[in-house]
């Protein structure tokens, strides 16, 4: 799959694909990112990327020209159609069900706004999808943009390895994490849980179980309601979340 960036800082993206897990990922072709930069499709004397918003009031607006020639540069070389995403405050909630639908896809055009947005005019003619990355306010949309890669990354074949296949199908899925403990069994007072070294699995899976359970009722019931409408909750976590009240 491939994803072209429109961005005015390229400079943001290369270093954010070549670390962790998700290097293999961009190395191995298996996620092809290329950046195109407006800048060097504004075609006046000072290369202009933003101008005063009509209308009067506070920053800069991004100019269409030079993000539909980028465009058009970008979609003349992937050869084909490709959906086009605007990263912006104003958009859908990124979830992880629409990530999964983009790590199955051949990918998109992603444009990265800056200042205070791109021209309506740029939207109603080419923007097929609005995505935020949530209800607070970044300087501009590469952030956004490298959640998406990042996301989208980690999810492609030999990425991840065999945490994986334990994610997919652990019941987990949907809850938040339970607690996670590494050597040294000892740090002073501050003990790793006993049944974790037990040996017993079955213990061991129902105490992570019990703990994504009461985490989530704690910090994220919407989490337990959408688990249990989605028939995800078995008696046993029932009655283990009848027992937390
Ligand atoms: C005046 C109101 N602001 C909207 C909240 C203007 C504004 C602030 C910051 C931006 C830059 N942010 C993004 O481009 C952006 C793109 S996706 C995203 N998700 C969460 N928060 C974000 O700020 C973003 C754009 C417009």
């Amino acid at each position: 799959m491939r994803f072209d960036l429109l961005t005015l800082f390229p400079e943001l993206i290369a270093p954010h694909l070549v670390h962790g897990i998700n290097r293999r990922a961009f190395a191995s072709g298996q996620v092809d990112v290329r950046c195109w930069n407006p800048r060097d499709y504004a075609e006046d004397n000072y290369r202009r990327v933003d101008d005063r918003p009509f209308g009067g009031g506070p920053g800069m607006v991004m100019l269409v020209e030079p993000l539909e020639r980028a465009l058009r540069a970008a979609q003349a070389d992937r050869g084909a159609p490709a959906p086009v995403v605007h990263f912006s405050p104003a958009g859908q909630r990124m979830t992880q069900a629409e990530v999964r639908e983009w790590a199955a896809s051949d990918g998109a055009i992603l444009v990265c706004g800056r200042y205070e947005g791109i021209d309506q005019r740029f939207i109603d003619r080419h923007v097929t999808h609005e995505i935020s990355l949530g209800d607070f306010v970044l300087s501009g949309g590469e952030l956004p943009a490298l959640a998406l890669l990042d996301a989208v990354a980690r999810l492609q074949p030999g990425v991840l390895g065999d945490a994986a296949s334990h994610q997919q199908d652990s019941f987990s899925a949907g809850l938040l994490d339970c607690p996670h403990y590494s050597r040294p069994e000892r740090l002073g007072d501050a003990a790793v849980p006993d049944v974790l070294l037990s040996g017993h699995h079955a213990h061991i899976e129902r105490w992570r179980r019990e703990q994504s359970l009461r985490l989530s009722a704690e910090r994220r019931p919407d989490l337990i309601e959408a688990a249990r409408a989605a028939g995800l909750l078995s008696r046993q976590d029932e009655a283990y979340l009848g027992r937390l009240l």
